[in-house]
């Protein structure tokens, strides 16, 4: 084989692969309740895959995720029976090469073949033949058969799209799932413990990465085109952190002062633990607590890349009698587990692996976290319950009810109303997907009365 052959034939090779890793993690997510944070590493790792085919994978998933009725309903229109449960995979595999025509601008011809051969990797080479004739019947009749297909394209579960309306109204219910199916832009959190955000954009702007500041969050920088964390100058030495916008709003709410004990209860992966304590110069006295051990050394790993420390507790933060010392806390964050509903964004799978019933065991959770944490906190203190939903159940209602079930606690109100959102709880602050260019979070200040 002459060099350029093999190159060609190594190229094909790895688009094979990536193909092949799509449809594997796809198959993981939708048929056995994975997550796609969890699924696509592993089967990059199974696959070997190098950083470039590993981005492809992911967003090919991201885009057959985001648009899935759209795209099972064209395989289904194209098959002339459904798959057997064994040829599975073969099904995702499909889809992966239904995305890549329809919402990718590669190159259509390279990117089937590819796809065709990636059977071979599913270990279903016999239905080469079968991946190749739907995809190629797919390119020559697409504008009748997308016609012919009547897909949703909100391209949300149907319960989920009616808590939305309950929740909103059908026009924003509307505004919100449209915002899901977006990709969400790239954004930094300056360490200004360390330098302006004026002087870090300059930093960018010599590497030829441009960015823009948040008018109302002063760590905040969004940059115009994304890039792999490795190319942002100082990320090593954590001069900077990836974190969205509306997460970087925490801090800020909370309001953490020097020298105090701070509770971060819900710690993992320690995004907001680090930047409380870039906020205070690292002079906090700082409880990071997280339930998963896993996603604890995540914190750890956090905490030394900026040079921080905490004391890091793996525990149930409800069960205090098991982890808590009594000595009060004067600042406490609680970044509670919570549905991700204003993260679709970034995890188009959330959609699909909630279910209806997952609400109610987490507006559970959360109740319990809030009661059992309030006794921990100083009179005087503050909590900051926050939540990546935008559903009122875990958010407005949740703390519309703690407040009544507990007299000494006072609501502060939010001053920030870049968005006023009708229905929630005044005072709280529910920020919806897309606006601003943030996630949808929600938060609520609580002080303790005497
Ligand atoms: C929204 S994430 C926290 C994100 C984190 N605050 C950050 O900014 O990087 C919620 C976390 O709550 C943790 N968690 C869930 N239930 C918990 C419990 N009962 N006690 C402590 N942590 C819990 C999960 O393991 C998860 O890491």
């Amino acid at each position: 084989m002459n060099l350029s052959a093999k190159a060609s034939s190594q190229t094909q090779a790895s688009g094979a692969q990536s193909r092949a890793v799509a449809a594997l993690a796809l198959f993981q997510v939708l048929e056995n309740g994975r997550s796609l944070s969890d699924a696509l590493p592993q089967a990059s790792r199974q696959q070997q895959l190098n950083a470039r085919d590993q981005a492809l994978a992911q967003a090919i998933c991201y885009g057959v995720l985001r648009h899935l009725p759209r795209y099972n309903a064209y395989a289904n229109a194209l098959l002339e029976k459904p798959l057997r449960a064994k040829m599975k995979p073969l099904h995702y595999l499909l889809l992966v090469g239904i995305y890549q025509i329809v919402g990718l601008n590669t190159q259509t011809h390279a990117a089937v073949a590819a796809t065709v051969e990636a059977a071979v990797l599913l270990k279903l080479p016999r239905h080469k033949g079968l991946v190749n004739g739907v995809l190629r019947n797919f390119l020559r009749n697409q504008a009748s058969i997308e016609q012919q297909v009547d897909s949703d394209d909100l391209a949300h579960p149907r319960w989920l799209q009616q808590r939305l309306i309950d929740n909103y109204g059908q026009q924003r219910a509307t505004d919100i799932m449209q915002a899901n199916n977006q990709q969400a832009p790239m954004w930094l959190r300056v360490n200004l413990a360390k330098q302006t955000r004026t002087d870090y954009q300059q930093r960018l702007q010599q590497q030829g990465i441009d960015s823009v500041a948040d008018p109302h969050v002063a760590s905040a920088l969004r940059l115009t085109h994304a890039v792999a964390v490795q190319q942002l100058p100082g990320f090593a030495e954590g001069d900077v952190s990836v974190q969205d916008v509306a997460a970087q709003a925490c801090a800020a709410l909370l309001q953490p002062q020097t020298g105090q004990r701070v509770l971060d209860c819900c710690a993992a992966p320690g995004g907001k633990t680090v930047h409380m304590l870039e906020h205070c110069h690292g002079e906090l006295s700082m409880t990071a607590l997280d339930v998963d051990e896993r996603r604890l050394q995540r914190v750890d790993e956090n905490l030394k890349r900026g040079g921080y420390q905490a004391q890091l507790v793996c525990a149930d933060a409800a069960a205090t009698d098991s982890w808590w010392d009594g000595q009060p806390f004067q600042a406490i964050l609680l970044d509670a587990p919570c549905s991700a509903t204003g993260v679709i964004r970034r995890h188009p799978d959330i959609k699909w692996l909630r279910r209806a019933d997952d609400i109610a065991t987490l507006t559970a959770t959360q109740q319990r976290l809030l009661d059992n944490l309030w006794p921990t906190l100083a009179v005087g203190g503050r909590l900051l319950y926050a939540t990546c939903s935008v559903l009122t159940d875990e958010n407005s209602a949740q703390i519309a009810a703690f407040l009544a079930r507990h007299a000494d606690a006072r609501l502060l109100p939010i001053a920030t109303a870049d968005n006023p959102v009708a229905g929630v709880l005044e005072g709280c602050w529910q920020r919806l997907p897309g606006t601003a260019e943030g996630d949808g979070f929600f938060y609520a200040v609580m002080e303790k009365q005497a």
